[in-house]
């Protein structure tokens, strides 16, 4: 697996940032500041085209503003290379990823709210409308938010059995938004949908397995990479505009819900998650986490 340096110049600010910061500090001091880990890797390999993108804020990739915001433009960088396919993993050996930042929605000033939400619905929408074949290879527990970011690819490939995946936002108290359940919908169907998002069940992967959650299961993260490049990989002889046009006609639903209620969804958003009762319940599970 290559890094194409080329790619990812265009593709991560933050790679050409921490490179001119270190060159230019070098002239002047003798030990230049280690730069900042970037949030979201990716490394596209040389033969295949398809890029592996990375989360990669410890400990657990809880999903907040500028993580969000990196993954977006690594997409649109991904859109303009005309990449042959991504496959969205975790540094962590455990946790793909936490879900959304629950501190970007408690006590937060209403700007920072709004910016983060305004952050989660555009990211969602480059991913689950990208032209590229795309797959989760999900590596650890994905609740709620790491679900929605496994469901939005085209194919989910989980290490088990250990780790679970599965929208529990009922049981913080909150409520998934429609679009998590379109996701969610087009995966399961309406009835298990429904099952699984009233009762806010996280499922272990062989569970997820049996109802179709997740479409494979393997036992180790080089395995899940390995899967995922064999879907992307079939691909290969199907004309580009064809599949991309096709991917958007049956996802037409989740696309139309967004391009058409950003604002109102926000406004749904900002509503029920300052809510004080809302605010209160977020503080007690934040608490519960910690104490563990
Ligand atoms: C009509 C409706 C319209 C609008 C809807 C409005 C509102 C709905 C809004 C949004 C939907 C919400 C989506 C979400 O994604 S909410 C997040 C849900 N996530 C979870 O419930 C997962 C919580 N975390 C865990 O279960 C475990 O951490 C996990 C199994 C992932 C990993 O366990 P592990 O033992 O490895 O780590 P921990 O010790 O638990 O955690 C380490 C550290 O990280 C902190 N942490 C964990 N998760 C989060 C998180 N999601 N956000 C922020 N911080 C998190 C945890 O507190 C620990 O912190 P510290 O003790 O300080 O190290």
């Amino acid at each position: 697996m290559a890094v194409v340096f080329r790619t990812c110049k265009s593709l991560s600010k933050n790679a050409i940032f921490t490179r001119g910061i270190s060159s230019s500090l070098r002239l002047h001091s003798q030990k230049p500041p280690t730069p900042p880990e970037p949030l979201v890797n990716v490394d596209v390999d040389d033969k295949s085209g398809v890029a592996v993108v990375t989360l990669n804020r410890p400990p657990v990739n809880s999903l907040n503003t500028p993580l969000l915001s990196e993954l977006k433009n690594i997409i649109k960088g991904l859109e303009d290379n005309k990449s042959r396919g991504m496959i969205l993993t975790s540094s962590s050996e455990t946790v793909f990823s936490a879900g959304l930042d629950l501190m970007e929605m408690y006590n937060a000033p209403k700007d920072k709210l709004s910016a983060f939400w305004t952050t989660l619905q555009s990211t969602w929408l480059a991913l689950y409308r990208s032209s590229f074949p795309t797959v989760a290879a999900i590596n650890g527990h994905a609740p709620a938010g790491g679900c929605l970011l496994s469901l939005s690819c085209e194919y989910r490939v989980m290490v088990g059995p250990k780790f679970s995946i599965g929208l529990n936002e009922t049981q913080l108290g909150i409520v998934a938004p429609p679009w998590f359940v379109i996701c969610m919908r087009d995966v399961l169907g309406h009835r298990q949908t429904e099952m699984a998002l009233t009762s806010g069940r996280m499922f272990s992967a062989p569970e997820a397995l049996k109802l179709g959650l997740i479409d494979a299961m393997v036992t180790n993260k080089a395995e899940a990479i390995t899967e995922a490049q064999k879907f992307i990989a079939q691909f290969a002889k199907i004309p580009p505009l064809a599949r991309k046009l096709t991917k958007e006609s049956v996802r037409q639903e989740g696309i139309k819900y967004m391009e058409d209620n950003m604002i109102d969804d926000l406004q749904m958003f900002m509503d029920l998650v300052t809510q004080e009762k809302i605010q209160k319940g977020i503080g007690l599970y934040l608490a519960s986490l910690k104490k563990k």
